[in-house]
């Protein structure tokens, strides 16, 4: 219900309720690592929460999830704050929405039709430094600003270089995900063990990179794809395509099913089609990224608060239930 219908007995009242479920949600997540609901609703429970104590003070209590110091992130893990933020995609969900924001980007003809179409992995946002080639932190996205080290975890993800091709400085992002085939595996063995199942293998990727026991992430069969960098000035190309391929280069693996678009119907056809071939792909996508495909337009197009002005998200509706 809207804040200005609600008094402030009702506001304490639908508060009290949020922060019950908020506390349960957070208990099954970081204690039994295996959350009943997707973070999409934890985090719109907690904003409706924020809301309710924002416009009546008076409501708050000590023990509201609101007045815990700093983030989600766990206790056990280090806080790492990203000297770039993570930051995350604005989304469309129409055909006539991603036009709207290609046309927007592309008004004057003197910048080129170009870029960049990538498969959007349904996983968990993370980040790796180097240092002269050698892997020196990984850490997850967190709100952004500050993230977890889970260095020791993503240490044992075959797919991350330990060691790159050439001794350069460098922080690339991407995602860590669970092969849909290592996910299945999980769950039966997770429900032969007496434990709740893992609701999806987004879920399940998140609860495995906050393990404490690197071991235990270990045995989860993880998996990459690496996508950005948070910066690139020692890099060779100028285009999000070649710089795909210059951190495959270096040893990161990249997902090459990109493609790089001179068209609105070319960006049209690799969404029709990927839509398509989803249920197929051995790993979850939600989406599809389109990026302006110049690297020197995408920094000077920058970014808002919270999202880049040179990519945009196309959702595709929810996948049919896990298996
Ligand atoms: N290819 C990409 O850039 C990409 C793929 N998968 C994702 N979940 C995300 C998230 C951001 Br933010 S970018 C991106």
């Amino acid at each position: 219900m809207a804040l200005e219908k609600i008094s402030e007995q009702q506001a304490a009242e639908e508060a009290a309720n949020l922060r019950a479920k908020l506390n349960k949600w957070s208990d099954e997540y970081y204690t039994y690592d295996s959350p009943s609901v997707e973070d999409s609703v934890y985090d719109q429970t907690y904003e409706r929460l924020v809301e309710l104590e924002t416009q009546f003070p008076n409501i708050v209590t000590p023990d509201s999830p609101t007045q815990k110091v700093g983030d989600h992130t766990l206790p056990g893990f280090t806080k790492v704050p990203h000297e770039i933020p993570m930051l995350s995609l604005g989304d469309v969900f129409s055909k006539e929405e991603l036009g709207d924001f290609v046309d927007r980007l592309t008004d004057s003809d003197a910048v080129p039709f170009n870029y960049n179409c990538e498969l959007k992995i349904d996983g968990l946002a993370i980040s790796l430094r180097y240092e002269n080639g050698i892997l020196v932190q990984g850490s997850t996205r967190g709100n952004g600003q500050i993230g977890e080290d889970i260095t020791r975890n993503l240490k044992t993800i075959k797919s991350i270089p330990r060691k790159l091709t050439r001794p350069i400085n460098i922080e690339v992002r991407g995602e860590c995900y669970m092969p849909k085939s290592s996910f299945a595996s999980l769950n039966e063995e997770r429900q032969n063990n007496g434990l709740e199942p893992f609701a999806n293998p987004r879920n399940a990727a998140a609860g495995s990179l906050r393990q404490l026991d690197p071991r235990v992430t270990a045995r989860r069969k993880l998996s990459t794809f690496m996508y950005n960098v948070a910066d690139y000035d020692d890099l060779e190309t100028d285009t999000q395509s070649g710089l795909l391929e210059e951190l495959k280069a270096l040893g990161f693996t990249i997902n090459p099913t990109y493609r790089v678009a001179h068209s609105m119907n070319a960006i049209d056809a690799y969404v029709d089609q990927y839509q398509q071939l989803r249920d197929g792909l051995p790993y979850g996508i939600d989406g599809i990224v389109i990026k302006v495909n110049s690297l020197p337009l995408q920094r000077s197009l920058g970014a808002t608060v919270k999202v880049p002005r040179w990519a945009i998200a196309f959702k595709f509706p929810p996948e049919e239930v896990q298996t």
